[in-house]
């Protein structure tokens, strides 16, 4: 029987870090074989489970990605944009598959991946959870059948901590209702509407963020027009679901061609 493949996590200590960590130790298709945060943490050299407030698990916490991710076959990291590129790099030196979760980045962040994705699998999606991604595509296909007199916004929640806007599902979103539309979301992006606006541009597709409390993640795509209005929403109430598709995301990536891949390729969406 082949061994199961070992499984890194990255920001260890966050929501999702933790999330992750409890979602593979329970999983009898992989295992944990490291654990890592930033310099400085609090956690770094403790046992990962004592950490956690439960049993050790013998995986203590580095600060040193280089050494953890050498006996790694996938490196699961949801943490920050600069934090992410420096593990790719680090991934993609250990020939281990890397899923991404972390937000936020831009876009001549996410070109910087691409050398990491000649050697290396990546799966990258700001949102891993099989029912956002089923929205993506409803969406595309809504934006695709509705004249442009409808009028397109995205409306995100999400919880007090969170520090990027619009958020990644949001944005993803908002990409596939451009698809749909046949136009650039750069080019028809309407973000941060503040005092004297002028009425709505023809065509742009709007985004609007809550932040509040303990919200895991609600997405509505709204599509207006006159006299009916058409709602697409997905409310996360769990982030197990993002941690079961970074696993699934993690299991998908062994063995398959270096790329930069989605979670719709992991999905067959
Ligand atoms: N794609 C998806 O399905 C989802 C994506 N996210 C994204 O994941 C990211 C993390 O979210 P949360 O867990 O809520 O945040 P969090 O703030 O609770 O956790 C982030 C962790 O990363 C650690 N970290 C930061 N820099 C690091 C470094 N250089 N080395 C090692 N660890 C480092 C922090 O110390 C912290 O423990 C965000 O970008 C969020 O938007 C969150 C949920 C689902
Ligand atoms: O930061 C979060 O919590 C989440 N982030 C992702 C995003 O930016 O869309 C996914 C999910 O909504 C939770």
């Amino acid at each position: 029987m082949t061994q199961r493949p070992g499984i890194v996590v990255t920001g260890a200590s966050g929501r999702m870090g933790q999330m992750l960590i409890r979602t593979i130790t329970a999983s009898d298709k992989a295992r944990l074989v490291g654990a890592v945060e930033r310099a400085g943490h609090d956690w770094i050299g403790a046992d990962l489970g004592e950490a956690m407030g439960g049993a050790a698990l013998g995986i203590k916490v580095t600060d040193d990605p280089l050494e953890a991710f050498a006996p790694a076959q996938a490196v699961i990291d949801f943490t920050a944009p600069e934090a992410t590129l420096e593990f790719a790099t680090l991934t993609a030196q250990a020939r281990a598959v890397h899923v991404i979760g972390t937000t936020g980045m831009t876009e001549e962040q996410i070109a910087r991946l691409e050398p990491a994705a000649r050697h290396a699998v990546i799966v990258r999606a700001g949102n891993m959870s099989l029912g956002v991604n089923l929205l993506v595509q409803l969406t595309r296909k809504v934006a695709a059948a509705l004249e442009e007199d409808f009028d397109i916004e995205v409306i995100e929640a999400h919880h007090r901590h969170k520090v990027d806007a619009p958020s990644g599902t949001a944005l993803m979103l908002g990409e596939a209702a451009a698809e749909g539309r046949g136009v650039a979301l750069a080019d028809v992006s309407d973000r941060g509407r503040d005092g004297i606006t002028g009425a709505r541009t023809s065509g742009a597709i709007g985004f609007s963020a809550v932040r509040g409390g303990d919200i895991v993640g609600e997405h509505d795509v709204l599509f207006a027009g006159e006299g009916e209005r058409v709602v697409l929403r997905h409310v996360a109430t769990d982030r197990a679901i993002f941690a079961r598709g970074a696993l699934r995301a993690a299991l998908w990536g062994q063995g398959k061609a270096p790329g930069h891949y989605s979670m719709v390729d992991v999905l067959g969406l």
